[in-house]
C-alpha cells in the first residue's frame, strides 16, 4: 500500500476543505476510515475489470478515484462538472505527483459524447441511484467494461429498477459485495456492459438525474 501518498491526498482535503467544500467529511479519523479506507474496499473490483482507461465520475475530492489510482497505476480520469473542484484537484495531482492521473471538468454526459467507449472501468460514489449510474457510465464503457457502486445500504427496489434499466442500457449486475467498515456496512455492487443500448445515450444533459428512465 502506498501509504505515504494515500495520507497525504487526505491531508491536502482537510486543508483545501477549510477554505473551499469539496467534502462533509472534515476530521482526519472519519476521512481516513470513510474516504481512504471505504476507496480501497474498490481494489479488488478495479482489478476484476478489463485492462484500460479508468474514470471516477462525480469524484470530488478525488474519493474513491485518487486512492485507486494511486493503488493500481491505472491511467485515471477524475470527472466532476465543478470547475472549482477540478481546480482543486488538478493541484492534487501536482503535490503527489501522479503521472498516471488527469481530469475533466463538465458533466458526465458530455463525457460521454466526446469519449465514447474508451474506458475499461468506471467508479462513482455519492452520485446518484444505481439506474441512473448505469446510464450515465454505459456510452462510456467499452463492451465488458464495468462500472463499481460504491453503496452503502440499497433498498431492494432500487435494485429491480436498476435490472431494468441495466437491460435497457446494455448492463448487467456481475457482482455484488458487502463489507464492514467500522460500523459502517457498505456494499460494491459491479456492473458490466454486455450489450448495447437500446436507446440512443447519453440522453440530452441534465436528463438521467433529473428525469431518470
Ligand atoms: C456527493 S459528491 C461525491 C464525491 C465523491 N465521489 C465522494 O464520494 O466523496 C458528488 C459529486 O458529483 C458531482 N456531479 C454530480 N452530477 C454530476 C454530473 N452529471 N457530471 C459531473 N459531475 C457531477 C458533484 O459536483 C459532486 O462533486
Amino acid at each position: 500500500m502506498h501509504e505515504d501518498l494515500l495520507k497525504r491526498h487526505l491531508e491536502l482535503v482537510i486543508e483545501a476543505n477549510k477554505t473551499t467544500n469539496i467534502t462533509r467529511i472534515s476530521s482526519w479519523e472519519d476521512g481516513m476510515v470513510l474516504h481512504v479506507q471505504d476507496s480501497l474496499l474498490g481494489l479488488d473490483a478495479l482489478n476484476a475489470c478489463p485492462e484500460g482507461r479508468y474514470a471516477d465520475i462525480g469524484t470530488g475530492a478525488g474519493y474513491p478515484g485518487i486512492p485507486l489510482a494511486i493503488e493500481t497505476g491505472r491511467p485515471t480520469l477524475l470527472v466532476d462538472s465543478v470547475q472549482k473542484k477540478v481546480q482543486i484537484l488538478d493541484g492534487f495531482i501536482e503535490e503527489l505527483g501522479l503521472d498516471n492521473v488527469s481530469t475533466y471538468a463538465g458533466r458526465i454526459e458530455d463525457l460521454g459524447r466526446e469519449q465514447a467507449g474508451q474506458f475499461a472501468a468506471i467508479s462513482a460514489r455519492a452520485l446518484s441511484k444505481l439506474s441512473v449510474l448505469l446510464e450515465l457510465s454505459s456510452p462510456l464503457l467499452k463492451m465488458g467494461g464495468r462500472l463499481i457502486c460504491f453503496k452503502a445500504l440499497v433498498e431492494q427496489d432500487e435494485l429491480d429498477h436498476a435490472r431494468v434499466v441495466g437491460k435497457q442500457v446494455g448492463m448487467e449486475l456481475v457482482d455484488d459485495q458487502t463489507y464492514e467498515l467500522d460500523d459502517y456496512s457498505r456494499r460494491i455492487l459491479c456492473y458490466e456492459k454486455v450489450a448495447k443500448p437500446k436507446l440512443k445515450l447519453p440522453r440530452r444533459t441534465g436528463l438521467a438525474q433529473k428525469k431518470p428512465l
